[in-house]
């Protein structure tokens, strides 16, 4: 039985999601220690329990100490099954992350499979459903896979209640290559605003499109008449010849409107200025998409704590070969070989 150590690297949930995903994949066990030692709240919350439990249905699995605050799990899968599934987190916590826990697997499972996913949409130090639906998924589609989500409601921190579907048709992934952005062709700010005033959603917009030099057009408020309780997002898109990316950020009790959009505008500045295809988030997640596919190439940034946590908790299960060339300051070119 593989033991794994989860307070190693960020110590948070994504060596826990790492492993239940690519437990199921390759069909090996193991027993994970000092589960999410890392974070203020250590063990199992809400959301990483939805996906200890998300992962214990798909693959047949044998479970112990599957349970809120546990910080000690052990994972024994049997058999991968599709099927229809309902995963509801039960609080905000983030129902993509819980998708994205099963999603390696039911790609590599004989029959379709169709998910409905319950919890928080937009999330802080989560994949938000934009960011899902128009960074993550298309690149997993040009990989091969066949995966589209459709967002039922969005549902915010505190109150959570949102809601998508996701159909899976499974497919053997094929390696990528990403080295080039190309041209950008479109940019795009979108503010969310759910049962806060408008008047937040204009003010980032302003502060963003003066900082990103975006005309009125290219700005686009937006108040959710079904939300599920307060919440605001700021959202940026940038597409380019060969990728989009989204960026992300969130409007919190306290926080100027200003200075979200401050830190949304930093991070896409970064982005462009870099002129990398995959930014810092999309790259730890890439990294294990191309892990699965045995091999793929792509130009990013320097890579964060999250990403350097996947390569480790990958290295436990996959014997796949992993360079970063550091090509200047801002620059890295990373290559997968399985
Ligand atoms: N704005 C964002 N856009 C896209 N992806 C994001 C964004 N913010 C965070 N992510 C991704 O979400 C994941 C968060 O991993 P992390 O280990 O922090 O998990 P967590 O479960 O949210 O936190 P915790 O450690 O509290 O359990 C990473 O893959 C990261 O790249």
């Amino acid at each position: 039985m593989l033991r794994i150590d989860g307070s190693k690297g960020e110590g948070g949930g994504q060596v826990l999601r790492t492993s239940l995903a690519l437990s199921l994949v390759t069909g090996t066990p193991f027993t994970m220690t000092n589960i999410r030692a890392g974070r203020a709240k250590p063990g199992l919350l809400r959301q990483h329990l939805t996906a200890v439990k998300a992962a214990e249905a798909v693959g047949a699995a044998e479970v112990s100490g599957a349970e809120l605050g546990s910080r000690e799990l052990t994972f024994q899968p049997r058999a991968l099954a599709a099927g229809n599934y309902h995963f509801a987190v039960g609080t905000a916590g983030s129902a993509t992350l819980v998708l994205q826990t099963v999603l390696p697997a039911l790609l590599a499972a004989k029959e379709p499979s169709t998910l409905m996913l319950e919890g928080g949409t937009h999330n802080p130090a989560a994949p938000p459903f934009d960011f899902l639906a128009r960074a993550y998924l298309p690149l997993l589609r040009r990989m091969g896979a066949d995966v589209t989500a459709t967002l039922d409601r969005p549902g915010f921190f505190p109150a959570g209640g949102g809601k998508f579907r996701v159909d899976v048709r499974p497919q053997a992934l094929k390696p990528l290559s990403l080295m080039s952005r190309g041209r950008v062709l479109r940019r795009e700010a979108k503010a969310v605003v759910s049962m806060i005033p408008f008047d937040v959603a204009k003010r980032e917009l302003e502060t963003v499109g003066s900082l990103l030099e975006l005309r009125p057009d290219q700005l686009r408020p937006e108040e959710l008449k079904r939300g599920q309780g307060p919440g605001n997002a700021l959202v940026v898109e940038v597409e380019s010849e060969h990728v989009t990316e989204v960026f992300t950020g969130f409007g919190e009790r306290g926080k100027r409107a200003e200075t979200v959009a401050e830190e949304v505008a930093a991070e896409v500045k970064r982005y462009l200025n870099a002129e990398v295809p995959v930014g810092e988030h999309l790259c730890d997640q890439l990294l294990l998409l191309c892990a699965l596919a045995r091999g793929g190439e792509f130009r990013t940034l320097p890579l964060d704590g999250h990403a350097l946590t996947q390569l480790e908790t990958m290295a436990h299960f996959l014997d796949v070969k992993v360079d970063v060339g550091e090509v200047d300051r801002d620059v890295r070119d990373v290559v997968v070989r399985g």
